[in-house]
């Protein structure tokens, strides 16, 4: 299992170590624009094999797709992070770009790749790839709801003073800061509903919470995060590449599912050999079928400004 990863940066590092760490993949390569950068942190990441016990080769290039030749899995991670104070929407202008000629450049040296978009706004990256590369729907997916549901798990856990792996919650929607939809009435605790044991101000505050992860630690970073985003991917990854069925929220092109269509949100799929095997249509209460609606405007508003 041959793995790209573009951009070499904190995410798309902190992603190649997950998947090395996890052994599984027999390859990985790091490709980064920057003069050496990958070759660096291939070579780092490499010294770390027999320290942490894995086998998979991580090798780095500049900008030289053929290294990347063959890859049954490529990760999309390059573009400019956000800084505090902006939304993930304001990179549009330089990431659209960047985005269109590396899937092209990755399809050209491997066509029967399955693409996984991370660079944000990734829900409306995650749509260009779609317009732009003929790539069958099932294997374009965008990472967003994986870390975002890693993160209302975090805080469920924290307001239930529970140890996180007893609690389970998923979120989808748009990965944006107004447009996640934790679905907190469908969060457990151990099979049991977590309005059982929080009040409703509570749960509130766990949701709105999770919804502003990813600025909290632009904030005190000062750039985004790294490790739950790498972390994330690298579980979308293996189980592709191990075949798990597992089921993750998603970006995803919506073609009547959920009563939403042309356009990628987050939304639960089954991941397997071939991608997105399924799309998953869990029932929703009237108020989370409104914030999802609300939430595909955000996203429909932001797809509006791409330049095909
Ligand atoms: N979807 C999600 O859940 C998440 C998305 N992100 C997004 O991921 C992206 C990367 O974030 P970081 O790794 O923190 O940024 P970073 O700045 O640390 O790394 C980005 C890397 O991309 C490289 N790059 C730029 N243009 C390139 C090109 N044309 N070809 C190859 N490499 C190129 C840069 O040289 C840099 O090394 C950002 O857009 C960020 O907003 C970050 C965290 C979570
Ligand atoms: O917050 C950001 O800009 C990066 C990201 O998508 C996340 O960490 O959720």
């Amino acid at each position: 299992m041959k793995i790209t990863v573009v951009g070499a940066g904190a995410v798309g590092a902190s992603c190649a170590e997950y998947i090395a760490m996890k052994n599984f993949a027999s390859e990985v390569v790091l490709l980064d624009i920057k003069e050496g950068y990958a070759e660096g942190k291939a070579m780092d990441l490499m010294q770390t094999a027999s320290l942490n016990g894995f086998d998979t080769k991580i090798t780095g290039s500049t900008s030289d797709y053929s290294k990347t030749a063959g890859s049954d899995i490529a990760v999309i991670t390059s573009g400019i992070p956000r800084k505090p104070g902006m939304t993930r929407e304001e990179l549009i202008g330089i990431n659209a770009g960047i985005v269109k000629t590396v899937s092209s450049s990755l399809i050209e040296h491997s066509p029967n790749v399955i693409l996984i978009v991370v660079s944000n706004p990734m829900d409306t990256m995650t749509y260009l790839v779609h317009k732009t590369t003929g790539l069958p729907k099932h294997k374009i997916i965008g990472m967003g709801g994986a870390l975002d549901s890693a993160r209302f798990k975090y805080r469920l856990a924290e307001a239930l003073e529970a140890p996180i792996s007893d609690v389970d919650g998923m979120v989808i929607g748009g990965h944006s800061d107004k447009g996640m939809v934790p679905l907190i009435g469908h969060a457990t605790r151990n099979s049991v509903k977590v309005s059982e044991f929080l009040a409703e101000n509570r749960m509130q505050q766990v949701v709105e919470d999770t919804k502003v992860g990813g600025a909290t630690l632009t904030k005190l970073l000062g750039t985004s995060a790294w490790y739950a985003p790498g972390a994330a991917v690298s579980g979308l990854v293996q189980a592709i590449a191990c075949d798990q069925k597992k089921m993750f929220p998603c970006s995803t092109l919506l073609e009547g599912e959920y009563g939403l269509e042309d356009l990628c949100i987050g939304v639960p799929v089954l991941l397997g050999r071939n991608g997105i095997e399924k799309v998953v249509e869990i029932e929703l209460s009237d108020a989370e079928k409104a914030k999802m609606q609300e939430s595909a405007e955000g996203v429909k508003k932001t797809n509006g400004l791409l330049q095909f």
